[in-house]
């Protein structure tokens, strides 16, 4: 694998319960991402996910096993940024679109001087395609659609120049047309940013379609890792090989219920 930038080995993660041995959410779990790869991590709710990432973006630690950035070059202070699946939460109420993207660069004092600030922030609003105009990065989080305040959030994430993009179910919350956006957008800050990714769903056919390469989580064990043509054509693990049926079911029902609800042809 060419240029790896993450390494995770033998990760062990519990959380404690009352009256009951703590419950293990990922037992062993080891993987690499390399630089520009788009990863994407499946997996049912509940089997551990989020825990994953946040283990990764450090919000986390584990009780056993390492997770370390390779071949870092340059001090980067915030290697991995999150964005979440719910655009309404994740942005704070009281502060302005401009406020809300530059706040890494306050935190991390990394470019103090205010015009570069300002261009820094007009730069990462260009690249999520959202209008840089004075009254739109004016403007409060409520004033903007699910779909521009999910690409505000991945503007602010970008500003802090991070490794790893970790966008755990950034789509789910939105409406089905927005969904493609910001998949597309995602795919795009790949392709021409070499941004690398670690793409969290639940939707096989979000991962197929964003993903070159695809893990599958599943009681707490990656139970496969593989090109996405693999995973969706060959599936090796029953749990994956469920996730495949159920997606092509789902498929099979759309095209059929276009098929009986075409026009007919006079
Ligand atoms: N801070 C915590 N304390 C106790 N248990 C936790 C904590 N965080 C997560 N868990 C438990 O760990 C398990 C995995 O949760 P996690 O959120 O990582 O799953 P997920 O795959 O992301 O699920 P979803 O798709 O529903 O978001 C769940 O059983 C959850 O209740």
């Amino acid at each position: 694998m060419s240029n790896p930038i993450l390494s995770v080995k033998s990760i062990i993660k519990s959380f404690p319960r009352h009256h009951q041995p703590a419950h293990v959410v990922l037992d062993q779990i080891s993987f690499t991402i390399s630089a520009g790869e788009v990863v994407g991590l499946i997996g049912e709710s509940g089997s551990g996910k989020t825990t994953l990432a946040r283990l990764i973006a450090g919000l986390e630690l584990p009780d056993s096993g390492s997770i370390d950035w390779l071949d870092t070059s340059g001090n980067i202070p915030h290697k991995a940024q999150m964005i979440f699946q719910n655009p309404y939460a994740s942005l704070y109420r009281g502060m302005t679109i401009r406020e809300i993207i530059q706040e890494p660069l306050v935190i991390q004092k990394t470019i103090p001087k205010k015009n570069l600030q300002e261009q820094a922030v007009r730069a990462v609003i260009e690249q999520v395609k959202l209008p840089g105009d004075k009254s739109f990065l004016d403007r409060y989080p409520h004033q903007l659609s699910g779909g521009q305040r999910q690409r505000v959030a991945i503007a602010r994430a970008l500003i802090a120049k991070p490794r790893l993009l970790i966008a755990d179910e950034p789509t789910s919350m939105l409406d089905v047309a927005v969904q493609n956006d910001i998949l597309n957008l995602l795919v795009e800050l790949n392709q021409q940013h070499h941004l690398s990714i670690l793409l969290i769903t639940h939707n096989l056919a979000v991962a197929a379609y964003a993903c070159s390469r695809i893990m599958v989580l599943h009681e707490g064990r990656i139970v496969e890792d593989d090109i996405t043509a693999n995973i969706v054509h060959s599936p090796q693990h029953q749990y994956t090989k469920r996730l495949v049926h159920a997606a092509r079911q789902n498929c099979q029902l759309l095209s059929l219920h276009s098929a009986q609800t075409k026009p007919s042809v006079n």
